[in-house]
């Protein structure tokens, strides 16, 4: 499909005009969100201030590090059923999350988690599951200052784009700001190799999955075999590469949230065309938003029409992440 046609699907709004706009401007942008999160669930934005340099700054540091000795990234292995640290190639796919047999993703990836997780908040009950300590490799200051710079400002904006989506939803446009001030939103650093040899029947870049969070902010680079979503009729569309955009999308406690008037849609990243696979990698850069453990998600005053009930009961993020996680680990793929 051509990108005309992909962007009248999944539209570029320039948020520039709810950051900094009139009322009646952040109105509007308010408006586009409701109609293609309602429809779609993802978008591009752009004029969201963060320099793309900012971003090729994370690509490159990324790159040295999972192209460099396999020691350095087995010295910050994430352990089993953590996320903060180094996931291996071949070691999960995201298709087990939704019960789907596939081997496993042709990916490797590199999580960090919030920065400070040093008040007691952090440790109370449940809560440290939810907020390890960061993993980083020794000896490599630029990987983790440049890391550290884009999270903070991804959190920002993160935070920003829930308040357009409050404004969107016709509640305060502070209505989130207290449910995601101790989130445990988590940056994913990913590298999807070249492809020397042909993939394994079934098997992709990433399997067909939902988010699980509240929202993502992914910075995606421009190679061949990249991110695909269902459109309205259920059809895979390549999600358009726009310089310096960001493609945003809504997660599965978003959609509950908002007693599913909005939609957390399915999406993969396919394997490049066999001519090309072997040119270079492919390179993405993951946010995922996830509001404070102990925020409880229940249907937002207004999506739940008068007399009936919410379609979903309220539940505590970090229990519906744990939830989510246990189905993962009871469903992990083969071994390639
Ligand atoms: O790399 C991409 O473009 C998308 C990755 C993704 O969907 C995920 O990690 O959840
Ligand atoms: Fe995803």
């Amino acid at each position: 499909m051509e990108t005309t046609k992909a962007l009248e699907i999944i539209p570029a709004v320039d948020i520039d005009s709810f950051l900094n706009g009139t009322e009646a401007e952040k109105n509007d942008v308010a408006r586009l969100v409701d109609k293609t999160n309602r429809e779609v669930g993802f978008l591009l934005i752009t004029g969201h201030g963060i320099p793309q340099e900012m971003i090729d700054d994370v690509f490159a540091v990324s790159r040295t590090f999972f192209e460099g000795p396999g020691e350095t990234k087995q010295a910050v292995m994430a352990p089993a059923g953590e996320q903060q640290g180094y996931h291996g190639l071949g070691l999960s796919g995201l298709a087990a999350k939704e019960g789907n047999e596939a081997p496993p993703d042709l990916r490797e990836y590199f999580m960090t988690g919030r920065l400070d997780v040093s008040a007691p908040y952090f440790h109370e009950g449940d809560a440290s599951k939810y907020y390890r300590p960061n993993r980083f490799p020794d000896g490599m200051d630029a990987f983790r200052t440049k890391i550290e710079a884009y999270y903070t400002a991804v959190e920002t904006l993160g935070q920003r784009l829930m308040q357009l989506f409050a404004r969107a939803l016709d509640v305060e446009e502070t209505f989130f700001d207290d449910k995601i001030d101790r989130h445990f939103g988590i940056l994913s650093s990913i590298y999807y190799p070249a492809q020397l040899e042909a993939p394994k029947p079934g098997q992709l870049r990433a399997g067909a999955h939902t988010d699980y969070g509240a929202l993502t902010i992914l910075a995606p680079s421009n190679a061949p075999g990249g991110l695909e979503v269902k459109d309205l009729s259920g059809e895979w569309v390549s999600v358009p590469y726009m310089p310096g955009a960001f493609v945003i999308n809504i997660g599965d406690m978003m959609q509950r949230w908002t007693n599913q008037r909005w939609k957390s849609n399915s999406h993969r990243v396919v394997n490049p065309p066999e001519a090309v696979a072997h040119v270079g990698p492919r390179q993405s850069l993951a946010y995922f938003l996830h509001p404070n453990f102990d925020t409880e998600v229940s249907a937002i005053p207004g999506t739940v029409a008068k007399g009936a009930d919410p379609l979903h009961p309220s539940i505590l993020a970090g229990a519906y992440m744990s939830e989510k996680e246990d189905a993962i680990a009871t469903a992990r793929p083969k071994r390639a």
